[in-house]
């Protein structure tokens, strides 16, 4: 193996969870193969400050600084733990995404947080970073980025397949057979914020394992309708969402329009789980539209057993994890940081406008030396 070619990506996503890194070997076209992984849960502290700057417009500069040096330290944490693991790793460089404080593409910013410089000096790595205000500036959204990945290393020109990320928002890749034909994406709107934050309100749990309470629910179908009226379920594409749009407050402001009468936690859970898999599926109509995709589920929530039944069943398609294709779906996201890391130091393109709808094609990131 050709050790020059190996890059480390980091990911921290909307579920404000932690890090996940992955180091992977590129060679050409298609050619990957993963060396190892690691995880770093973030600490409260860290947490409470990004749930603290993701709810608030007015935020002091000594909470940003704060938030980005623990996050920064999270990072250099998680590359410790894979260079424990794997001590002849020599990465070119680590491709971070970094944290999204805020992504308004429409009105012309999106945010992450991270000090490269900062994250070099604890590392001695060569960091590459802020892969999406290039596509933003190119007219584009700056996400979802990880459809590229998805269409270089998941396509197959013997089905139609669409790849179905479930992290805190959800996002789809369309990877036609005809691969002369354009791959399409775009954020569908929540898949595990709400589901999280209702399930940490009310249960004290970070989150609904394998869906359990929700699967205890009974579905409110009003409530649902009147959620799905929300105008970006309708919303063409290109388009990208975040937790400043869903979040609990626009539950709780939902929840008053919609009644004021006691509604059981557990049945509200069941809608919103729901709500998750049929605004999934109404997007995935809108691409493949002959409805014979098969579906291939990566990220957190492909660990929620009842959302995959659901959207099985509502999407009346074949549903899979990337298990099926060799690539764990808590992996897919990191490898796709490595990967644009990969495409930055080769001068190549790392969006797609068809998805992003920026101008061209463009080198995203900024590099920092080691
Ligand atoms: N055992 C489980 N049962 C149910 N859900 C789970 C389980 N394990 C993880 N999850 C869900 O997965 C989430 C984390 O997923 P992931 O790491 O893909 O999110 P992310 O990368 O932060 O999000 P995004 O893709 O939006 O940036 C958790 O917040 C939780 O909702
Ligand atoms: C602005 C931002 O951080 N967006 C994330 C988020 O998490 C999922 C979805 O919303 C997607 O748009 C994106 O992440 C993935 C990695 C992407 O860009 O493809």
């Amino acid at each position: 193996m050709n050790r020059k070619q190996i890059y480390v990506g980091m990911m921290s996503g909307t579920s404000l969870d932690g890090v996940d890194a992955v180091a992977s070997y590129f060679g050409g076209a298609g050619d990957l193969e993963v060396i190892g992984r690691s995880s770093v849960d973030f600490p409260p502290q860290l947490r409470a400050l990004l749930l603290k700057l993701a709810s608030s417009d007015l935020v002091s500069f000594s909470d940003l600084s704060a938030a980005e040096e623990l996050l920064t330290q999270s990072y250099a944490q998680c590359w410790k733990l894979l260079s424990q693991q794997y001590p002849n790793i020599t990465p070119l460089a680590l491709g971070c995404h970094g944290q999204t404080i805020e992504h308004r593409p429409n009105q012309g910013y999106t945010l992450q947080l991270l000090n490269p410089s900062l994250l070099s000096e604890l590392t001695g790595c060569n960091v590459i970073c802020d892969f999406r205000r290039r596509d933003l500036a190119a007219g584009g959204q700056g996400a979802p980025l990880a459809p590229a990945f998805h269409q270089s290393f998941m396509a197959s020109d013997a089905e139609d397949r669409i790849i179905v990320n479930l992290g805190g928002i959800a996002n789809i890749t369309w990877l036609p057979a005809q691969l002369d034909q354009p791959s399409l994406g775009m954020d569908t709107g929540p898949a595990n914020i709400l589901l999280d934050g209702w399930c940490q309100l009310k249960q004290q749990q970070a989150f609904d394992n394998k869906g359990h309470w929700a699967r205890g629910g009974q579905l409110i179908t009003e409530l649902l309708e009147h959620l799905l009226k929300d105008s970006y379920f309708t919303q063409g594409f290109p388009k990208s969402t975040g937790r400043e749009k869903f979040n609990l407050n626009w539950l709780q402001d939902q929840l008053a329009e919609f009644s004021s009468s006691q509604l059981a936690d557990e049945d509200i859970q069941a809608t919103l789980t729901e709500l998750t898999a049929v605004s999934l599926c109404q997007a995935i109509n809108t691409l493949d539209t002959q409805g014979t995709a098969k579906l291939l589920v990566c990220g957190g929530g492909a660990k929620n057993r009842y959302l995959l039944e659901r959207i099985a069943t509502v999407s009346q398609r074949t549903t899979l994890t990337t298990d099926e294709l060799g690539i764990p779906p808590q992996d897919v996201e990191a490898l796709a940081f490595a990967w644009l890391a990969y495409r930055h130091q080769q001068g190549l393109s790392g969006n797609l406008p068809e998805v992003t709808g920026a101008k061209g094609e463009r080198i995203l990131g900024g590099y920092y030396p080691a």
